[in-house]
């Protein structure tokens, strides 16, 4: 094991965690930490929609969760790692590695040059390796209809091919000709519930910033347009945004405006060697559909750009505790229904005479729920719904919902 003491000169390896909404992240996440690896890792989340689900999705650990919660990943996503990293790099020596989970729908690219930008942050660690989670079943689509997914893709240094469970060897085939024809340099793995061993993803010194300027000569310029179109793919993408994520200065604020909440780091109290994840979101949740920056903020809102209908958007449903007998004939309903709609719901539920938390997982039709462990002593049995898609019908999911509620 490492520790700063005896070699304080030693860069900590960052590995950045990429793949679309439901992909699997949080799947190989908690595999690494669940896995007797003898290393220490501080983690860092950064989730698309507002209400801290992600996080207890993670299973407890002893390593520390650090939670960049803002619902728009191309406002804050940068400043917000950038001082996440420097504040974990002034307690270096307690932790071996970094772990960056990315939201599911960021270019991994801007993630990837935070670690190049800072000069601190640089001298301090090192970019070991980007790794995208690939969703066997639904890639194909997710390929078509975002660029994001390709953008991950492309910059990954591993791949893992996830969910082989749910497709035919021929659709695996075809798959992984489309992968390797956007990507050919990256290892692939295929994998079912990411089911891998770890040192194939962790610590695999396996960043290659030739390639990555190869594909992006900007990379390392931040002061210049982050151009993406120079893949040397036959994509037929309809880039309807332009993608100048460098505009943004690391340390930007939002405009007076500007609704987003920032520093949600919560730093898992650190004291008691293992820690006690309670969950305590100091910023409120009151949010109800992605929120809007200001007229004064001056960042591109080029990821999801909130008037335009097609566009990526989460609603977050809270209530109390559910009737089961109304609460899954719905679910099921919405599912069929809108399942070409709907990237991803997540859910902890409190159900009603139910000692359990259960937590709802789904991508598109795929739906899959299970309980997750008990209620603490006198945690509020409050259930908890994220939606996130494309054109779906905010009332009619608000008011539905609703109506579960016993
Ligand atoms: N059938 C099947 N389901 C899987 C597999 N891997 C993950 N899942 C399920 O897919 C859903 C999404 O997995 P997550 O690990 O939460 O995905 P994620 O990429 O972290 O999702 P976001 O954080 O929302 O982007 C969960 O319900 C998982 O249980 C797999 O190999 N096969």
């Amino acid at each position: 094991m490492t520790s700063a003491a005896t070699e304080p000169t030693k860069q900590i390896p960052v590995t950045v965690l990429t793949g679309y909404l439901g992909a699997g992240k949080t799947t190989l996440l908690n595999r690494i930490l669940s896995e007797n690896h003898g290393q220490r890792y501080a983690v860092i989340v950064n989730e698309f929609g507002e209400i801290g689900i992600d996080n207890d999705l993670l299973v407890e650990s002893d390593e520390e969760i650090f939670e960049m919660n803002n619902g728009c990943i191309c406002c804050t996503v940068r400043g917000d790692l950038i001082r996440t990293v420097q504040n974990l790099m002034k307690r270096r020596g307690s932790f071996d590695a970094i772990i960056v989970e990315t939201t599911g729908v960021a270019d991994p690219a801007p993630v990837a040059q935070t670690f190049f930008m800072d000069d601190d942050v640089r001298a301090a660690s090192r970019l070991d390796a980007v790794v995208a989670v690939v969703d066997a079943r639904h890639v194909l689509q997710r390929l078509a209809d975002t660029r994001e997914a390709e953008d991950q893709i492309a910059f990954a240094d591993v791949i893992l091919l996830n969910k082989t469970d749910l497709v035919s060897p021929e659709e695996l085939a075809a798959v992984e000709a489309r992968i390797h024809k956007i990507n050919p340099y990256a290892v692939r793995h295929r994998t079912e519930r990411c089911a891998i061993d770890i040192a194939k993803v962790l610590d695999r010194g396996a960043f290659d910033l030739d390639r990555i300027l190869s594909l992006d000569p900007q990379f390392l310029n931040t002061g210049h347009g982050h151009d993406h179109h120079h893949h040397g793919h036959d994509h037929d993408h309809d880039h309807h945004h332009d993608h100048d994520h460098h505009h943004h200065d690391h340390d930007h604020a939002c405009g007076p405006d500007c609704t987003h909440e920032h520093h949600h780091h919560h730093d898992h109290d650190h004291d008691h060697g293992h820690h006690a994840h309670d969950h305590d979101h100091h910023h409120d949740h009151d949010h109800g559909h992605d929120h809007v920056c200001g007229p004064d903020c001056d960042h591109d809102h080029h990821h999801h750009d909130h008037d335009d209908p097609h566009s990526v958007r989460s609603i977050s449903l809270r209530a109390g505790e559910l009737d089961p007998d109304t609460f899954f004939p719905w679910i099921n309903r919405v599912t069929q229904e809108d399942g070409a709609r709907i990237l991803r719901l997540k859910g902890i539920l409190a159900f009603r005479d139910d000692p359990q938390r259960y937590v709802l997982q789904g991508v598109h039709m795929i739906v899959e729920g299970d309980h997750q462990r008990d209620w603490k002593e006198g945690e509020p049995h409050e259930s908890r719904l994220v939606f996130i898609g494309r054109e779906l019908d905010f009332d009619a999911l608000k008011q539905g919902f609703a109506a579960c509620a016993v």
